[in-house]
């Protein structure tokens, strides 16, 4: 029997630390299906190892997590993965078409060829790839690889997705166009999002909620109740001025306008 909850991520008591250094410690927290949660931070904050936690990669020093009900799992259909742009070198073979295929071998096989050359083409129309999907991938934009690697992320038809800076080195439009391909998915399919990023404003309308991450710490709730001047500024440790113009947020380390972070 399959038993269905609405809870997707459930982490209690998690800590993380490597060494002397936590990353994060008693933190709590349930995800919703569908829900959007961006998570944010300074470099070296522990953002990726967030997602290493939830990808099974990376153990917690203390508490507890569950996915669906279950202790994570490496490899499991049920997580989707979307990474930061990364140029593919001259010589790969593979196509755009290729890199989807890849997405669903690993955990279809079996799939009858036709079924499969079905599936690809439909990853490949609902990210808008059909006329650059056959070319070559060292042959594409930064922006044409990202919307491959979403279809790639959503083979497995995943209830998780995870993306690590998926904006990164992409221009206003294509941080849009890709930002609004995750979250048509979520809206259409009840998917849960956890979407790392340096810069919150292209998402800042589909965030539910917000882990924001520094200095050891953390602070979780709606855009509302963590981008403030106050939240950041007891986060940080010194003061933080953040400013909302015309719809987005200027000023805080984590959008684009801010002058830096402060020093603790
Ligand atoms: N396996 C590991 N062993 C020891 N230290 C590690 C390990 N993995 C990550 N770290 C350290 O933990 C810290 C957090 O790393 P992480 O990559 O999660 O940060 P981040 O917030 O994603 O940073 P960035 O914004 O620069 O990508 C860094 O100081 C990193 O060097």
């Amino acid at each position: 029997m399959t038993v269905t909850t609405d809870t997707v991520i459930s982490l209690s008591g998690a800590e993380l630390a490597f060494g002397d250094r936590i990353l994060w410690q008693g933190l709590d927290l349930e995800l919703g299906r569908g829900e959007f949660v961006a998570v944010l931070g300074p470099n070296g904050s522990g953002k990726t190892s967030f997602l290493r936690v939830l990808l099974g990669q990376q153990r917690l020093t203390a508490g507890t997590l569950l996915i669906e009900g279950r202790p994570p799992r490496r490899g499991s259909p049920l997580l989707g993965y979307i990474p930061q742009h990364r140029a593919v070198a001259p010589q790969t073979p593979l196509r755009g078409r290729d890199l989807i295929r890849l997405g669903l071998d690993g955990h279809r096989w079996g799939l009858p060829i036709g079924n499969l050359r079905r599936q690809v083409d439909e990853l490949v129309e609902a990210v808008g790839a059909t006329a650059f999907a056959d070319r070559p991938l060292a042959l594409l934009s930064g922006g044409e690889l990202q919307r491959l690697r979403v279809a790639q992320a959503l083979a497995t038809d995943p209830a998780l997705l995870l993306c690590d800076e998926p904006l990164l080195s992409l221009d206003l439009h294509h941080q849009k166009v890709v930002a609004g391909l995750v979250n048509d998915r979520r809206r259409s399919h009840d998917t849960t999002v956890v979407f790392v990023t340096h810069e919150i404003n292209p998402i800042l309308e589909m965030a539910d909620r917000v882990l924001y991450l520094a200095e050891g710490r953390f602070r979780f709730g709606t855009p509302a109740e963590v981008m403030t001047s106050a939240s950041l500024s007891g986060l940080y440790g010194s003061p933080v001025e953040v400013l909302h113009v015309n719809g987005r947020l200027v000023g805080a380390p984590g959008s684009h306008d801010h002058g830096g972070e402060p020093s603790a």
